[in-house]
């Protein structure tokens, strides 16, 4: 990796792009920085690709730019050492044998072969590297395309849905990976149209919606502040805890037929008060929210497809 700085930092400052009466990107401004894993996160159609794509050169913007390192994608010298992509993992011949895709690039850009053997292992692909890559199921193909974008050993790496087709324990593995890679220094971009795919694995949130940034923020201060005051509570004497907790002045919602969540006094308080009255409780935990809730509250009606609220009794 480079020892740069800068190397690792990738700027999009205020990029418009329309095609035709669609405005794709709507004047859209975000800084990534090295050492996280930064979730890009939006529903289909907000401009996830297009951004991407604009960064890596493939696209121009009609306003605005996209720097890696402090210039932009053309500018870069060797390519493949700056930025590793994965756009689409089916852009391989399926016809080529994994190992040769990797070969081709490395020759092509001037990187040592031993690299293709490390990346191979890397990503756990070695054993079917040999096997061309139409034999591959979804899952190897999404290996293969990560594999490719390490090649150059980039300080970058910007993924383009690569959690997508996935079962479960690729999707445990790449959180996994992705986590790793952001710990060896590197920027780590991973876009994703669920926010659920990015639990336990962003470190920061850019969520754009209609080619907007709706929020720039880091995971845990968006937990926290979707988790509230509220606290979480179990008890088999249900409505004598209710009974306490609302004459008390909290606000109290039934969760469950022994759970219940509580607002407007600490865990704290709950547990004195219930605890004070002789009430039975198994458990009294501040509640936490979940990235999906957490993105919900945050996005509510600013995303273009986002479902009717469930209103009342209907959302525990
Ligand atoms: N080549 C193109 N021609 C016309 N419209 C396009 C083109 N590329 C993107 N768009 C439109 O621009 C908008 C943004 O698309 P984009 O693919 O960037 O969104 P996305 O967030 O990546 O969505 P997804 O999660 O579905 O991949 C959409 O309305 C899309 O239809």
């Amino acid at each position: 990796m480079e020892t740069d700085a800068d190397a690792g930092t990738v700027q999009v400052k205020g990029l418009r792009k329309r095609f035709g009466s669609v405005t794709a990107l709507d004047g859209l401004s975000f800084t990534l920085t090295p050492g996280q894993v930064t979730g890009f996160v939006g529903p289909n159609g907000a401009g996830k690709s297009t951004t991407l794509r604009i960064v890596l050169g493939l696209d121009a913007a009609d306003d605005g730019e996209a720097l890696i390192g402090g210039r932009p994608y053309r500018a870069l010298s060797t390519p493949l050492q700056e930025v590793g992509a994965l756009l689409d993992a089916g852009a391989v011949h399926p016809s080529r044998r994994g190992r040769d895709h990797l070969l081709w690039l490395a020759h092509s850009h001037r990187i040592p072969v031993r690299r293709v053997d490390e990346v191979l292992e890397q990503v756990g692909l070695a054993s079917a590297s040999r096997r061309r890559a139409g034999g591959y199921s979804l899952g190897m193909r999404q290996r293969l395309g990560i594999a490719a974008a390490l090649l150059g050993d980039p300080p970058v790496l910007l993924l383009d849905e690569p959690v997508n087709g996935l079962d479960p324990e690729g999707i445990r593995w790449i959180r996994g990976f992705l986590k790793s890679l952001a710990r060896e220094g590197r920027t780590v971009l991973v876009s994703s149209h669920l926010m659920s795919e990015l639990e336990d694995s962003a470190d920061h949130l850019v969520v754009i919606g209609r080619g907007r940034v709706i929020a720039d923020t880091g995971v845990r201060e968006l937990l926290a502040a979707a988790s509230g005051d509220r606290v979480a509570l179990r008890t088999s004497a249900r409505t004598e805890a209710m009974t306490l907790l609302a004459a008390a002045g909290a606000t109290v919602a039934a969760t469950d037929r022994d759970a219940l969540t509580v607002s407007g006094v600490n865990a704290e308080k709950v547990v004195q008060l219930l605890a004070g009255a002789g009430v039975p409780f198994s458990e009294v935990s501040a509640h936490r929210a979940t990235l999906e809730e957490a993105y919900m509250e945050l996005t509510g009606d600013a995303l273009e497809f986002a479902a009717p609220p469930v209103t009342g009794t209907e959302a525990s």
